[in-house]
């Protein structure tokens, strides 16, 4: 069947894309110009500076009338309720910044301190097959990669410096796993003078208490198998009263939360639905 935007919206509520970086630059065009609902996984519509796009992923960004027009979906801190374009956020940047979210937004670190060492499975890759991805050369290995160059890296930085404009940049690492799915964040930053291990956990208990999808513990650092076939975000955390360094670790399935489950929440809330529609999954364990 040819590709026709017109008869997609006559025949349906929403859309989902699901493609490629730089596809939905053009293909969304025709959705957003008709105020149709959609949610776009791609990372196209999350940067709101098109210099910082281009920077980053090496193409052109939509016209800045369009990107105006798109919500970020970061779904435990905003709604898509009355959006129609929803940028649904990359895995990396969730597991990140929901890691982080407490404690920025409360300014309980020092905001230039911020240190990520993120590890994936090799579906973040998508279907191609890649050297990197070959099996030979990912099973029984470890291999950094993109260092510095992360995509995802501005898109951590806008949303974190919505909380506080302070946070200049973040040193951010990411490392491929020699496993299917999962995103583990494991993330370092300084305290500011005078903060205490209850001022940490009041912040995460405020900020994730009624969430239902993110659990935040003090002190029990999650798995990647406890969260991978859902939705869930899980996530650890610790004061070091030693070097007053705030360690946090955050586990996701990069498909799911990462991905097409964040989309589904997004699709809850845009429609109004349960959060949990669609989403009601558990792991499979061991
Ligand atoms: N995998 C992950 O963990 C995450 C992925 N994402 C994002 O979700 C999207 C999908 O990811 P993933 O499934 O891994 O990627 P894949 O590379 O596996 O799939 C991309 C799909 O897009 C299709 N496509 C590419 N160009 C076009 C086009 N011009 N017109 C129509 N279809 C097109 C491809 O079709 P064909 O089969 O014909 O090549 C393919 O099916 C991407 O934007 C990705 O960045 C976001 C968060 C996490
Ligand atoms: C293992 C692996 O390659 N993961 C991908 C994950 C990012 C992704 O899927 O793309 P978006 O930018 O659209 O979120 C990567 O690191 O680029």
């Amino acid at each position: 069947m040819p590709y026709d935007p017109a008869d997609i919206m006559k025949n349906n509520q929403m859309v989902f894309f699901a493609t490629s970086a730089g596809v939905t630059t053009e293909l969304a065009k025709p959705f957003i110009d008709a105020n149709f609902p959609v949610i776009d996984l791609a990372g196209d519509y999350r940067l709101k500076n098109r210099d910082v796009y281009h920077k980053w992923y090496k193409k052109d960004a939509p016209t800045q009338e369009y990107l105006n027009q798109s919500h970020y979906g970061l779904t435990d801190f905003t709604s898509s309720k009355g959006s129609t374009y929803v940028a649904n956020p990359g895995c990396y940047a969730t597991t990140t910044i929901l890691a982080l979210a407490p404690l920025v937004q409360n300014h309980l670190i020092d905001p230039s301190s911020i240190i990520v060492d993120a590890k994936s499975g090799t579906s973040g890759a998508g279907k191609k097959l890649t050297e990197l991805t070959h099996f030979s050369q990912t099973n029984e290995n470890l291999q950094l990669y993109k260092v510095n160059q992360h995509q995802h890296i501005p898109e951590i930085v806008q949303q974190l410096k919505e909380w506080d404009e302070d946070v200049p940049y973040i040193q951010f690492t990411t490392t491929l796993l020699p496993l299917t799915r999962g995103i583990m964040a494991s993330c370092y930053a300084k305290a500011k003078p005078g903060i205490t291990e209850e001022d940490v956990r009041k912040a995460f208990v405020r900020t994730y208490s009624d969430d239902t999808f993110v659990n935040a513990t003090e002190g029990v650092f999650p798995t990647l198998k406890q969260v991978v076939g859902t939705n869930f975000c899980d996530i650890g955390y610790q004061l070091n009263p030693v070097t007053h360094q705030i360690f946090i670790v955050s586990v996701i399935d990069n498909l799911l939360k990462g991905a097409a489950g964040q989309a589904i929440q997004n699709l809850n809330q845009m429609f109004d639905l349960k959060a949990d529609a669609g989403l009601d999954l558990s792991p499979v364990l061991p």
